[in-house]
């Protein structure tokens, strides 16, 4: 739509004076408005584009698919608009902000501790993160651009559960590089944990471009931030399994083969992995990949099965359950979140010091891969048992065959490496953390059943 350019059937006609123009002869009016805007001043001219351009925008933005119901069960299924809504940055600067944001990174109680820029913060593993970090001292700024993949009132609860932890999130796109400039004015970090992303492996069949606006262009408007500053930052990310794609060989092994995508998803991640290979090597940043094996747990994302399967299960809707070619199980290696937070804490505690400065390299800096699984790949059939009987109700189930749009057929991670090197050691099992799940789950959709529950059985919903 943006093609339709105004300025080049409008630039025609302003170079060529009306009255030679033999069609507008016939038409006076026309002709008239066109011979006076052809002598209008350069500077009203350019009011009328600027107000055109500013139409179009506006048109293109309220033409953009709305947010999903706060009920939603699965992401907003236009392709139009995502990346664009995500680009919108609110209003910062002036010395009140560049204040909050230094307080919010400012290092409390724990001598030689971080100051750390956590983006996607108002995200699921980005708010666990930013919670713990803050809780044991470090400094912790947050950055969100709070788009609508899926229902924004979750992620400004989690926002509001930050600041009152102390952790201020900018709203803003880390392709926003002169906010991120800014940030990096103001506050030296020592650490970046790059969060922020587009998940999801089946919505990038809906909305390829989100992919790329998010896990490629946002990755490099953040690393190319990085590699400028001086101090450079560490850097720790979120890669995923999906990079594993087609490998068929298990556990999946760090060093196995990743250039079989089977969804854009895991291809923009893989290409993520790629891209921290090059800053690495030319400037010495210090970059760990994190790649996240099916994470879940309390506030958790809509988008994913045992999230909408909750959902849907409480309402007595169907849900569908994969299942590969010949009835074969569909399994993931489902890790849950605090896990995982421990394992991003260890990566943060672990990185080695970027060695460029100002965008120079002085010399070999670490460059770091690591799975964070549970080591325990459970079929979808049985994690949809488990919040049968957590949930008291019984699912109303539909075997589908998976359908072709990205998703694997089964994950299962080696953690030796992160064991060895991060003292990564899951310890919560599939039953135990649905229950932390549902628990949350019932308590932040379902309040009043919660107390309902709660003073006929005399005690609390655990
Ligand atoms: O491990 C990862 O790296 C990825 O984990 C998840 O991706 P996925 O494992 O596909 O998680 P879900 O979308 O929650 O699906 C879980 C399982 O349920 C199955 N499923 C999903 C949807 C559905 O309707 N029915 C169904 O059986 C899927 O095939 C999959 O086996 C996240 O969504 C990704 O962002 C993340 O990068």
């Amino acid at each position: 739509m943006m093609d339709g350019s105004p300025s080049t059937p409008g630039k025609s006609k302003m170079e060529k004076p009306p009255h030679h123009n033999h069609h507008f002869h016939h038409h006076p009016s026309t002709a008239r408005l066109l011979f006076r805007w052809h002598h209008s001043s350069p500077l009203s001219k350019f009011a009328f584009w600027a107000f055109l351009a500013v139409a179009v925008f506006a048109a293109l933005f309220l033409l953009s698919p709305g947010p999903p119901s706060a009920e939603a069960d699965s992401p907003p299924s236009s392709n139009l608009g995502q990346h664009r809504r995500s680009l919108r940055t609110a209003s910062w600067g002036g010395p009140a902000w560049e204040k909050r944001v230094r307080s919010s990174a400012r290092i409390r109680r724990r001598p030689g501790g971080f100051s750390v820029l956590v983006t996607g913060a108002a995200g699921f593993v980005g708010t666990h993160v930013s919670a713990a970090l803050k809780k044991r001292g470090d400094g912790v700024l947050g950055l969100d651009c709070f788009n609508d993949y899926y229902e924004p009132s979750l992620k400004r609860a989690r926002q509001a559960l930050l600041e009152r932890a102390g952790v201020f999130v900018v709203e803003g796109d880390i392709n926003d590089a002169l906010l991120l400039r800014k940030l990096f004015d103001v506050v030296p970090f020592t650490h970046v944990m790059h969060l922020a992303a587009q998940a999801g492996v089946r919505y990038a069949m809906t909305n390829p471009a989100s992919y790329v606006h998010s896990n490629v262009a946002g990755l490099v408007s953040l690393l190319e931030v990085a590699k400028s500053a001086d101090p450079q930052p560490a850097l720790v990310w979120a890669s995923s399994s999906s990079v594993y794609g087609l490998n068929s060989k298990v556990p999946f092994s760090e060093s196995d083969r990743t250039d079989r995508p089977a969804s854009l998803y895991a291809a923009t991640k893989k290409a993520g992995e790629e891209i921290a290979h090059v800053y690495n090597h030319i400037y010495g940043l210090s970059i760990t990949g994190l790649r996240f094996f099916t994470v879940y747990g309390p506030w958790g994302r809509p988008d994913m099965a045992y999230f909408f399967f909750t959902r849907n299960i409480l309402r007595g809707k169907p849900i569908s359950i994969f299942e590969g070619p010949g009835h074969a199980t569909v399994a993931r290696d489902f890790t849950y979140i605090d896990d995982i937070v421990r394992g991003c804490v260890a990566a943060l505690d672990t990185a080695g010091k970027s060695t460029g400065s100002g965008g120079k390299k002085r010399g070999p800096a670490p460059l770091r891969v690591y799975n964070l699984g549970n080591t325990s790949p459970v079929p979808v059939a049985d994690l949809v048992s488990i919040l049968e009987n957590l949930l008291g109700v019984k699912a109303v189930r539909k075997a589908v065959k998976m359908p072709r749009n990205g998703d694997v057929q089964f994950t299962h991670a080696n953690i030796s490496l992160a064991q060895r090197e991060l003292g990564y050691h899951p310890t919560t099992n599939l039953h135990t953390g649905l229950k932390r799940f549902v628990r949350w789950y019932l308590q932040y959709y379902r309040p009043n059943l919660v107390k309902k529950r709660g003073s006929k059985s005399g005690s609390s919903n655990s």
